[in-house]
């Protein structure tokens, strides 16, 4: 198998707060140094709760937020994240509201037109082709192409984002909560429909949402983030079924409310800790039912603990 996407010690620190009298500003580690890889044809989910670092992650994937650190590899090229042009061919990003990503002034034609003009040079006849095909995979009428984004559904404005994302030929899409913001009847339509296009395309897919049972209904393998970090990973089957880390436990035990953190029952604590002044140790100690001293004061690194599972706890629960 070979490696589709290679994130290594990639992190993002968003300075914070006014600069008074020369006075340091505030930082927030949004993404702390994170080395993920992706193998070619394979889903990988990214769940946790609002705030974890879902999004900040993404659009650095993307080109659209430079990283503080790190570096993205596709198919083994290093890319240049000081240019956002560099990530257009090789990597896509599919938004949550399908509606609201679309220009509302554009057809869907030159919203389709753009990648292929703009990243590809096509000429017009082409791009006329090329548009026909992707709209005949995503199942979408060509008389669609003459009308506005507003005239869509949220299903119908989805596909044509994914369509979008497919005309600039990327092999690797970065879908963020691609189906949160759609009726269930239309969720599992589009479901469907990434699952196809992943096989006729040869598509590689990075799945952020924190819907659980989606996330692991869709993925090969599925990373775990907390307060910015991957606190765990593996595949897809265990991660949820046998959780090693804690927080995992948490995260399989209820289910993830946006906006609202969850609260461990032994332990009564919700609360992510504050960004801006982060603890010393481990960010879930406060929530977590094992936490130690060490725990406390010592952050834990991601470590191999079996044969597809990586965690970052210095108690991880027994394995089955
Ligand atoms: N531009 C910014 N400036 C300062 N802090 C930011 C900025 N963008 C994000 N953050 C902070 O970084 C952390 C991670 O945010 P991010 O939006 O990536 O999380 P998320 O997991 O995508 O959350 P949600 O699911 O609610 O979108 C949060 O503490 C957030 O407040």
């Amino acid at each position: 198998m070979s490696i589709a996407l290679q994130v290594t010690d990639l992190s993002k620190t968003f300075p914070v707060g006014k600069k008074l009298f020369g006075g340091a500003r505030g930082s927030v580690k949004a993404v702390h140094p994170m080395t993920l890889s992706v193998e070619t044809g394979e889903t990988l989910g990214i769940v946790g709760e609002s705030g974890c670092g879902k999004s900040t992650l993404a659009r650095m994937l993307v080109g659209l937020l430079p990283p503080t650190t790190g570096t993205i590899e596709i198919e083994g090229a290093a890319l240049d994240t000081a240019d956002p042009a560099a990530f257009g061919k090789r990597i896509q990003y599919v938004f949550q509201d399908p509606i609201s990503s679309l220009n509302p002034r554009k057809t869907i034609r030159q919203i389709m037109e753009a990648p292929l003009r703009l990243l590809h040079g096509m000429d017009r006849a082409a791009r006329e082709e090329r548009i026909r095909e992707i709209f005949d995979s995503v199942n979408l009428r060509a008389d669609f192409l003459d009308r506005y984004p507003h005239e869509f559904s949220g299903g119908q404005a989805q596909r044509i984002g994914i369509a979008r994302a497919l005309a600039a030929q990327a092999r690797i899409l970065i879908l963020d909560e691609p189906v949160s913001a759609l009726d269930v009847s239309v969720q599992a339509q589009v479901l469907n429909l990434l699952a196809d296009l992943k096989r006729e395309f040869g598509l590689t897919y990075l799945f952020i949402s924190h819907d659980l049972a989606v996330v692991e209904a869709v993925s090969d393998r599925i990373a775990v983030l907390y307060f910015g970090s991957v606190v765990e990973e593996g595949r897809a089957e265990e991660i949820f079924a046998h959780p090693r880390h804690p927080y995992t436990k948490l995260l399989a035990d209820s289910a993830p409310v946006v906006g609202r953190p969850l609260r461990d029952p032994e332990t009564g604590q919700a609360e992510l800790p504050n960004p801006l002044d982060p603890p010393p140790g481990c960010a879930f100690a406060k929530r977590c039912p094992y936490a130690t001293e060490k725990c406390r004061a010592t952050a834990p690194v991601l470590e191999q603990i079996g044969p597809d599972q990586r965690v970052a706890c210095f108690h991880p629960l027994p394995a089955r």
